[in-house]
């Protein structure tokens, strides 16, 4: 559905519901070609008649457009922060958050089916991080917004966020930018490797063509998602959780040899669960293109360097957080954020012993410093 059709209803969309714009084709940055583009999102709010008062909302790698209740019963992954009366108070500001291009929760992705009928699959194109943003940039236009009053994110999401500020910094006003970095570093690019390379080894991938066979590559999946669990957790927090226990009754000395199928530690159940879980939710595929999208992630490529891309964002006020025992996004990368851009007071600190996955569980501590920074009435739009 597009917007000239929503709009044909008469009727608003209601908040925390799915979607859809056409947004046309697409020339990938490194020559990928898709027709026909579409873009999920859902939005909260209403837009005011000078539509100064936009936010968008970027989700993470196996994030979705369901930031916040709004309607729907469905908790959202920052309902910490978004909702009405809420931090970025939807009875206030007009929320947008869209699914990033390759990903499997509504936009155009490899499971999409290309004009010969067929799953994209193989031949869907190489994404980056500014190809999101391009996208998304048709959507704003589609939706009336010209300037958004701010634009938010986490992880990939800060990531994207900080790629629109560099990209269009005539379209953000303040930029939030949680739990990320200015260009993916090399154990980031090992860590992302390490996980492509267990779906792509899968038997069951076939090079991204196995949507109409029997199996998926689900093995490769789940230890992809293993890998990148460890990361989105601190060490200090597996060993008070789980230190050397036994999953209830199995026995991790009850193997005799290789043959033999031992008990399991408990931190070892806890992540088949997360990875059967993300198996469950998710397309291999869209792991392995989003996944390759942040590897790509540098806001300073054919732009001189992160220092001059940064500096180039000069109108854009920033707040830029980090968790303190984020191992996967260490806090000294948000300093090299805060150390370039001209308006961003320092970096603010998310005490939390959980490690990357901080940025979604203890987001509400960034609460104060937004509403003082960013969205209080003060500071807020005042158009209608
Ligand atoms: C911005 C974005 O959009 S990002 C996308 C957000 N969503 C996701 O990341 C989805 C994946 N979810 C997660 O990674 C986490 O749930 C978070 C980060 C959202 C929250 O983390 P926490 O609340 O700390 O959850 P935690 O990592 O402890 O996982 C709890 C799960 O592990 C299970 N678990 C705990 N111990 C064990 C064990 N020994 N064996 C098996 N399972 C276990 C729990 O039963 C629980 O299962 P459930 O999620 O099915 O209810
Ligand atoms: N839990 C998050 C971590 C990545 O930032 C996700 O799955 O997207």
């Amino acid at each position: 559905m597009t917007i000239r059709e929503i709009d044909s209803q008469e009727q608003p969309t209601p908040d925390g519901h799915l979607q859809f714009v056409e947004v046309g084709d697409y020339t990938f940055e490194t020559g990928g070609y898709l027709p026909n583009v579409k873009l999920a999102f859902e939005t909260w709010g209403t837009l005011n008649a000078d539509a100064s008062n936009a936010v968008l909302l970027l989700h993470a790698l196996t994030g979705d457009t369901h930031v916040a209740r709004g309607e729907s019963a469905e908790p959202g992954w920052w309902d910490q922060l978004v909702g009405p009366g809420g931090i970025v108070d939807t009875d206030h500001y007009f929320v947008v958050a869209p699914n990033m291009i390759g990903s499997c929760y509504g936009s155009t992705g490899p499971a999409s089916i290309a004009p010969d009928g067929r799953p994209w699959g193989s031949r869907f194109p190489f994404t980056t991080i500014r190809d999101s943003v391009n996208l998304e940039l048709r959507l704003a236009e589609k939706l009336g917004i010209t300037k958004f009053y701010a634009v938010l994110g986490g992880s990939m999401g800060g990531a994207r966020a900080l790629e629109w500020a560099v990209t269009a910094p005539e379209k953000v006003n303040h930029c939030v930018v949680v739990a990320a970095c200015a260009k993916s570093t090399a154990e980031q690019i090992a860590f992302a490797q390490a996980q492509t390379a267990a779906i792509r080894l899968d038997p069951q991938y076939r090079s991204g063509d196995y949507y109409d066979a029997a199996s998926s590559p689900s093995a490769g999946l789940g230890i992809a998602r293993r890998i990148a669990h460890v990361t989105y957790r601190s060490e200090m927090e597996l060993e008070a959780r789980f230190s050397r226990q036994n999953q209830h009754e199995e026995n991790p000395f009850s193997g005799e040899t290789l043959a033999h199928t031992r008990g399991r530690y408990a931190v070892e159940s806890y992540l088949d669960h997360q990875a059967n879980k993300l198996v469950d939710r998710f397309d291999a595929n869209s792991y392995v293109v989003l996944t390759e999208a942040l590897m790509s992630h540098d806001v300073g490529r054919s732009r001189g360097g992160v220092e001059a891309a940064l500096n180039s964002a000069d109108d854009v006020h920033f707040v830029v957080a980090a968790v303190n025992s984020d191992r996967l996004y260490w806090p000294a990368q948000s300093d090299e954020i805060v150390n370039h851009v001209s308006h961003g007071d320092g970096v603010f600190i998310i005490d939390s012993p959980i490690g990357h996955d901080g940025f979604l569980t203890d987001i509400h501590q960034l609460g104060p410093v937004l509403n003082e920074q960013v969205f209080s009435a003060s500071k807020a739009p005042q158009g209608n």
